[in-house]
């Protein structure tokens, strides 16, 4: 037992009204809590996000092309294609004079404040006019704007679109394109005379002043930042399917992963929307409420278990045969936070034989906060992965009060893995912010907290409803299965 002097059990009694591990947060004072307080406590309505790509690379070499394909591919998406061709600064009238001494491949030659904002509107899902720019007078006020609607995926390319940290800061995905400089060479010769009726000295002539110090410069530094690199660009198909799906992948998933690449929501189905709509409607009796809670805990402690390292591991089958396969993680522990994490302790037994499990009450007193008042937990936790165990994350107070306690007893935060069954955003935001390492498995997010500081839509008070110390609840209403 903590330092407090009152038993687990007084502590569980008198919480009754009050989701066990997410405490309200209304009569706190500011600077009590450990955490930042939500700055919203009505539902927190959050635009789509658009996926953001950046597509950098050489002159040439064929940055528009990949761009075209992944558009092509994505033809039922609402997808939009930026150029930074279209941010060069106008020329001024001494500059056309002696254009062939310009550095169109320097990054002053962009005005990136003006991308920065255009890039900025978009992805908050905000149209925009995009400037045309005319090769042959060197102007982008010659044609009227290009107005870009809101879209789902947004494409930025250019030579030097990751040059700018604000810019390389908005995009969620980052391509370069590796082509050999000879063949973007012989592409740009063709281009520029064909295209922009240029003459082969003039061509050559810029490439060796300009265009390929630059690369070498400016450009090619940048590839370090790519999360993905094309050789071959356009040739490419198997990178540029890959990517496709990529994006496929991230477009069906919440705006939240996007910005957590930690946070992990089980894929949705049928069936697991079929049991949130059990546990979620307030007329479903204590049974079914179990039944299906219990199912839905199964899923994700397994998903959960799917993100612990594991080793190789050879066996022989009967047939003599050789199977190679892996080898359960083995140093590994629960941990619930008392009482609704406690739901969670059977599913966990019933996927890890012998599993220790952990146990950390935390509650509010008065106007001093939260407190940690009881912790029970393996003495060797540090050399353990941690599966945190809380069916709901609310204000996130409580698994912060959680989690810092585990860091504090020695376990790396890369090493726990919180598993819960619905999320607030608000909840979400705390935890992935302050723990950067730590996974967060849920099979739902909500769409916030009222201004009770309770999730909704919510589930109502789970410790109650699981263990059945709510006297309303209906007994029977939902018809069983034939
Ligand atoms: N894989 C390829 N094979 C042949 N020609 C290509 C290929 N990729 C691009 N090109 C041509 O090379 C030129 C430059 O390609 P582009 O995609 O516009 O490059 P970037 O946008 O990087 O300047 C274009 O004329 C294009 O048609
Ligand atoms: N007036 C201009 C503006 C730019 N360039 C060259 O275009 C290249 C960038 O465009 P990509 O489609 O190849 O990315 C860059 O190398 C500039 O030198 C130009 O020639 N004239
Ligand atoms: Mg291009």
């Amino acid at each position: 037992m903590g330092s407090n002097s009152k038993s687990v059990v007084d502590f569980i009694e008198t919480s009754s009204g009050v989701h066990f591990s997410g405490f309200h947060l209304d009569r706190l004072e500011p600077g009590n809590s450990e955490v930042d307080q939500p700055t919203t406590s009505t539902a927190e309505h959050v635009h789509k996000q658009p996926f953001f790509i950046g597509v950098a690379g050489g002159a040439a070499s064929g940055k528009t092309t990949v761009c075209d394909m992944i558009i092509e591919q994505l033809r039922d998406q609402r997808v939009v294609l930026v150029n930074q061709d279209s941010f060069y600064h106008n020329l001024t009238p001494e500059e056309l004079t002696t254009v062939h001494e310009y550095n169109f491949d320097h990054p002053d030659a962009f005005d990136t404040e003006q991308l920065l904002c255009a890039m900025e509107k978009l992805k908050h899902g905000q149209e925009v006019d995009i400037p045309k720019y005319d090769f042959k007078s060197y102007k982008s006020d010659v044609f009227p704007a290009r107005r870009v609607n809101p879209s789902d995926v947004i494409l930025l390319e250019g030579i030097l679109i990751f040059h700018d940290p604000h810019v390389r800061d908005l995009m969620n995905m980052k391509i370069f394109v590796d082509t050999d400089a000879d063949v973007r060479l012989a592409r740009r010769i063709r281009r520029d005379i064909v295209e922009k009726g240029r003459d082969i000295n003039m061509v050559l002539d810029q490439y060796s002043k300009f265009v390929k110090p630059a690369f070498d410069d400016f450009i090619l530094p940048t590839k370090k930042y790519a999360d993905i690199i094309i050789p071959r660009g356009g040739d490419n198909h198997v990178a540029v399917d890959l990517i496709v799906q990529h994006i496929r992948t991230k477009l069906g998933q919440h705006d939240l992963c996007k910005i957590y690449p930690n946070l992990y929501v089980i894929q949705s189905t049928f069936q697991i929307r079929g049991m949130h709509t059990l546990i979620r409607d307030a007329q479903t009796t204590k049974h079914d409420f179990v039944f299906y809670a219990d199912r839905l805990i199964r899923l994700v402690v397994e998903h959960g278990l799917g993100h612990l390292p594991f080793t190789e591991k050879q066996v022989i089958t009967p047939t003599g045969s050789v199977y190679t396969g892996v080898d359960f993680c083995k140093r590994l522990c629960g941990v619930s936070v008392i009482r609704s994490g406690e739901s969670m302790e059977n599913a966990l037994r019933a996927c890890c034989k012998g599993i220790k499990i952990g146990k950390i009450l935390i509650h509010r007193e008065g106007d001093n906060g939260q407190q940690l008042i009881y912790e029970k937990l393996p003495k060797d936790i540090s050399d353990r992965h941690v599966l945190l165990l809380d069916p709901i994350l609310g204000t996130g107070n409580s698994a912060v009060q959680a989690i810092s306690l585990l860091i504090k007893k020695g376990v790396p935060e890369s090493n726990i893995i919180f598993l819960n069954l619905i999320s607030a955003p608000q909840g979400v935001h705390v935890v992935c912010k302050r723990f950067p390492r730590i996974k967060i498995v849920t099979s739902e997010i909500e769409i916030g907290l009222n201004k009770d500081y309770r999730v909704i839509p919510g589930m109502g008070e789970f410790g109650d409803r699981y263990f059945c110390t709510d006297d309303d609840y209906q007994q029977s209403v939902v018809p069983p299965l034939q």
